[in-house]
């Protein structure tokens, strides 16, 4: 399906979304927001992608939501409208494993866009940050929340009370990206840590994000029990049974996402 502000491919198993609007720093208008959530939809329900990754340009991930389309919002067409909740969280929302391949300015909801993937690879010239109280608002797509947890408050603060710009070298060091790559590797290196998670059996891995993500929601002990349940559950599984007899028979495993 064409779209008009993102483009899309498949590399293997790979869903692969590329944010398109370079002359506006793929700034998240209504209609980009629109298009991703159309993808990713269409990305979760296709039984071949195990993976998805998404990727700006360049010069920036993304500058945050569209200020000149927001600027004349009143409080009432925000919170009519459910403005930045009902579409801009699908990403956090996608059971597959996701991944964000982050160059130049993630900004706002860029920053915020980010941080619902699952992993963040960033280039080295990344460079993340909440500006939004510079124009006279908050973070309103998750950073406050995401970005404390992934930081810390002591960081979080800083970024979101100033506006302060983190470098892809300290993100990583705080914990904000998994790894840093030149520039000019972003997409192969990104793909290849797809590429190997997308070799795994699709229903384990969307169990292990599951289970990472239930840290954030639970208590330890609630998190501990519901990874045990889900561990429990993965010897009903055909795949679990092929990878551990193909160790034994030092083999490779021939995952078939049963
Ligand atoms: C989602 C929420 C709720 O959390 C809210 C938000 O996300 S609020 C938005 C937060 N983001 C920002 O405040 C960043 C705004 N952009 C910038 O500060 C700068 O553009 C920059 C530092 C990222 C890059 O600066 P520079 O290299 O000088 O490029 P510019 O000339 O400024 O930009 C080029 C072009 O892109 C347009 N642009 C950039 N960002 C946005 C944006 N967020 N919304 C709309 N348009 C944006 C900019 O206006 C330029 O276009 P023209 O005006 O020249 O047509």
């Amino acid at each position: 399906m064409p779209y008009e502000n993102i483009q899309v491919e498949t590399r293997g198993r790979v869903g692969l979304v590329r944010l398109n609007r370079p002359k506006a720093l793929n700034a998240l208008s209504d209609g980009l927001v629109t298009d991703l959530q159309a993808a990713l939809d269409a990305f979760e329900d296709d039984p071949e992608i195990h993976v998805i990754v998404v990727t700006g340009s360049e010069k920036a991930f993304a500058a945050g939501a569209d200020i000149k389309e927001m600027a004349d919002k009143s409080h009432m067409d925000a919170y009519l409208g459910d403005f930045i909740t009902r579409k801009w969280g699908r990403l956090g929302t996608c059971r597959k494993p996701t991944i964000a391949a982050v160059a130049g300015y993630a900004l706002g909801g860029g920053c915020e866009l980010a941080m619902m993937a699952d992993i963040i690879i960033a280039a080295d010239t990344a460079k993340f940050g909440q500006p939004e109280i510079t124009i006279g608002t908050i973070p309103g797509s998750g950073g406050t929340q995401r970005l404390t947890r992934l930081v810390g408050k002591s960081k979080a603060m800083l970024m979101c009370l100033t506006g302060w710009q983190m470098t892809a070298e300290e993100a990583e060091r705080a914990g904000l990206v998994a790894k840093v790559v030149p520039a000019a590797d972003l997409l192969d290196e990104t793909l290849k840590i797809a590429d190997r998670i997308a070799s795994m059996s699709l229903p384990v891995a969307m169990m292990t994000k599951e289970c990472v993500n239930r840290s954030y929601e639970s208590t330890l002990a609630e998190g501990i029990l519901f990874e045990r349940r889900v561990f429990h559950s993965t010897f009903g599984l055909e795949d679990r049974k092929e990878g551990m007899s193909a160790f034994v028979e030092k083999r490779q495993p021939n995952f078939r996402d049963r």
